[in-house]
């Protein structure tokens, strides 16, 4: 039996790459960037005017004058135009070009206008001008070439607001892997189905679909009888069609736990069967001689979701790019455990004030004890070789809410 950190050291040194895609930017929220985005041109492209008034020489200005003839009118999205002299002045708006000669910008606010001999004057009242003001500075925010997103990140709106400004209608983005999701057991009924006495529903295929579908993983639910031949000949097609298979139940040692013999026979190399934890024990992970990996996780409920939220969910996440940082929590009320395992034990948390995590131990009933897992949020890792683990101390820890990741 191997640790909780070996087990997860075996799991990251698989190579494994699923490419990437070019999507339009439109399809993009969500995916992780394959490339790095860089700035195609200056930011802003040009001496951007950052207020509607009027564009003068700031030369003019210091030395005293605060009247001037207005010139014309320069709209946005003109070429600029130039002073005639620095006795003028170009009325500008937000947007628009600086207009050659000048390198001051002056708001309406502190303008009047007036007619004289029908011609239009302006009158300054600013005495605080300087050079450059109300002048957004070509280039001062990036200038071309500077990486503007890295690749690796997550898009949100405001990633496709720079993809769109650097004019990228198509980006590369992380190929996401099709899952296959797959639960044994004859004594599984479909959720819509009514138990009979000795039966009971599905529900962990149920929550992995749910979890990937919430991180927006293509997959497929299957499930499947426990029958030699029946799951190797199924468990055969999925492992052509899909990246990436999980399999629920049938791991431990019944009679009827099939699912490491049938795999090997498919050619799936064990890299590890049990793992020194609880829950989980029997977790077991292959690789596909196609290099494809099948992750067999112990049937019991809350052992399915443990493997799936501590081992698998990290794993994909880190391959598609975008790692999952590891956080920790304040124990709240001491645990005392048999130091041969690590314990993932269901916590109830809450943020303080600080912004630390203060947790309390939600044991329940073990890991058939489904229902406990709305009572709690999270897993708390007291990792093994202690058998007292103090209030006060931080344990790594692992939030059901995955939502950051959507
Ligand atoms: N002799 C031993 N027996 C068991 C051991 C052991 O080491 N030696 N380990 C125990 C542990 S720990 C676990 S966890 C379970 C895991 O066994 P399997 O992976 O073979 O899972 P099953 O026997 O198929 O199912 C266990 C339990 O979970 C229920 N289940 C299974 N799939 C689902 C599903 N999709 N939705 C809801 N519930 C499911 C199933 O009905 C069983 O009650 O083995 C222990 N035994
Ligand atoms: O490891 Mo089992 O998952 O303890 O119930």
């Amino acid at each position: 039996m191997i640790s909780v950190d070996e087990a997860k050291n075996i799991i990251d040194s698989q190579s494994i790459q699923w490419g990437a895609i070019s999507l339009p930017i439109e399809e993009c929220m969500g995916e992780v960037l394959a490339e790095d985005i860089c700035a195609d041109r200056d930011f802003p492209p040009f001496d951007r005017v950052a207020m509607d008034g009027i564009a003068v020489s700031f030369d003019a200005y210091a030395t005293g004058c605060r009247t001037f003839q207005v010139q014309e009118a320069q709209l946005a999205g003109v070429p600029a135009v130039s002073l005639k002299s620095d006795r003028y002045a170009i009325e500008i708006m937000t947007g628009a070009v600086l207009s050659g000669n000048c390198d001051l910008v002056i708001r309406y606010e502190d303008l009047e206008f007036y007619e004289q001999d029908r011609t239009k004057w302006v009158r300054v009242l600013d005495e605080g001008a300087s050079r450059w003001k109300n002048i957004h500075r070509q280039g001062s925010d990036q200038q071309k070439g500077e990486l503007l997103i890295a690749k690796g990140v997550v898009v949100t709106a405001a990633e496709v607001a720079i993809m769109a400004t650097v004019g990228r209608s198509m980006v590369l983005a992380n190929k996401k892997p099709k899952v296959a999701i797959v639960s044994t057991g004859d004594e599984l009924v479909e959720v819509a189905e009514v138990p009979l006495s000795y039966q009971i529903r599905m529900s962990n295929s149920i929550a992995i679909q749910a979890s990937l579908c919430q991180v927006r993983i293509p997959n497929q639910r299957f499930h499947l009888p426990d029958s030699k031949e029946q799951l190797q000949a199924k468990v055969e097609t999925i492992l052509q069609e899909f990246d990436i298979v999980l399999l629920s139940g049938g791991v431990s040692k019944g009679k009827a736990d099939y699912l490491p013999e049938v795999l090997e026979v498919l050619g799936v190399r064990k890299m590890f069967h049990r793992v020194a934890q609880k829950p989980g024990k029997p977790f077991w992970f292959g690789m596909h001689t196609t290099g494809k990996p099948v992750f067999a996780f112990p049937g019991n409920p809350i052992s399915t979701y443990l493997c799936f939220r501590v081992y698998f969910l990290p794993f994909l996440m880190q391959r598609l790019g975008s790692p999952m940082h590891e956080k920790w929590a304040l124990l709240q009320e001491e645990v005392t455990f048999n130091p041969d395992l690590g314990y993932f034990v269901q916590v109830r948390s809450e943020v303080r004030p600080d912004g630390t995590v203060a947790v309390w131990p939600e044991t329940g009933n073990g890991s058939g004890d489904l229902a406990n897992l709305a009572k709690s949020d999270a897993f708390l890792y007291l990792p093994a070789k202690q058998s007292r683990y103090l209030v006060g101390e931080f344990y790594p820890y692992y939030s059901f809410d995955i939502s950051s990741l959507a």
